[in-house]
């Protein structure tokens, strides 16, 4: 039976697949992507994961039980104790130092998403706010699986394996369905009012993660 985050994909079908075969993912996956898109949205990405870390924290302000406090203190640590220092040696590995991401100007795409993400968790409850979440965290891992296991991603030779092969992993894709779940959880019940209500929110997170890939992209074309 389609859970929740089935449910949610599919009342924005397009927008879901505008997101998770964009063409940066596409160039990822055969290698073509211009590495000055990659390297823009890597450094992006680190003030994303900062701001990602805070909506963490607020989750554990929006917990109702100490379980929902523990998962929101796992959040932050995958982030801040795992994802972050990831990120930085990864990034150094694209020549692109410390400095580099201190000091840097937010992208408006950046600034758009990561600021709907804490709003949406501070109007509203703990499960609105994971479901704002909720495209960053599963899409990943599914693009990330879908990838990885299309015989037509190039393995030879592609700068982006090590990418795909991240969100491809066993850890990923564990958090990834951990988090299915605890949202199908905190939704348990829900009228279709409220279904209706997260499935805009989502929409509009998955709209966000669009422009998100669009940014990097045009980083290259101005
Ligand atoms: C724009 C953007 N969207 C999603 C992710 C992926 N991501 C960010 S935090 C997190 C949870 C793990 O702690 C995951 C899967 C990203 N890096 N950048």
């Amino acid at each position: 039976m389609a859970d929740l985050f089935d449910r949610l994909k599919a009342e924005c079908a397009a927008d879901w697949h505008a997101y998770t075969d964009h063409a940066f993912v596409r160039g990822l996956a055969d290698g073509s992507l211009p590495e000055a898109a990659f390297r823009h949205y890597l450094t992006q990405d680190y003030l994303f994961l900062i701001h990602f870390a805070r909506a963490f924290a607020l989750a554990g302000y929006k917990a109702k039980t100490l379980d929902d406090i523990k998962r929101a203190k796992e959040g932050i640590s995958a982030i801040v104790d795992v994802e972050l220092s990831l990120h930085l040696s990864y990034c150094e590995k694209w020549g692109i130092g410390p400095a580099d991401l201190t000091d840097l100007p937010e992208a408006v795409e950046n600034m758009a998403y990561t600021r709907y993400v804490l709003e949406r968790g501070m109007a509203g409850d703990l499960l609105d706010l994971h479901i704002a979440l909720a495209p960053c965290m599963l899409g990943y891992g599914e693009i990330g699986k879908r990838l990885a296991a299309d015989p037509a991603t190039r393995r030879v030779g592609n700068p982006y394996l090590e990418w795909i092969e991240m969100y491809a992993g066993e850890e990923c894709q564990n958090a990834c369905a951990e988090e299915r779940e605890y949202i199908a959880s905190l939704a348990d019940g829900i009228g279709e009012a409220r279904f209706n209500e997260l499935s805009r929110c989502f929409r509009d997170a998955t709209r966000l993660e669009i422009g998100f890939w669009q940014m990097g992209l045009d980083a290259v074309r101005t």
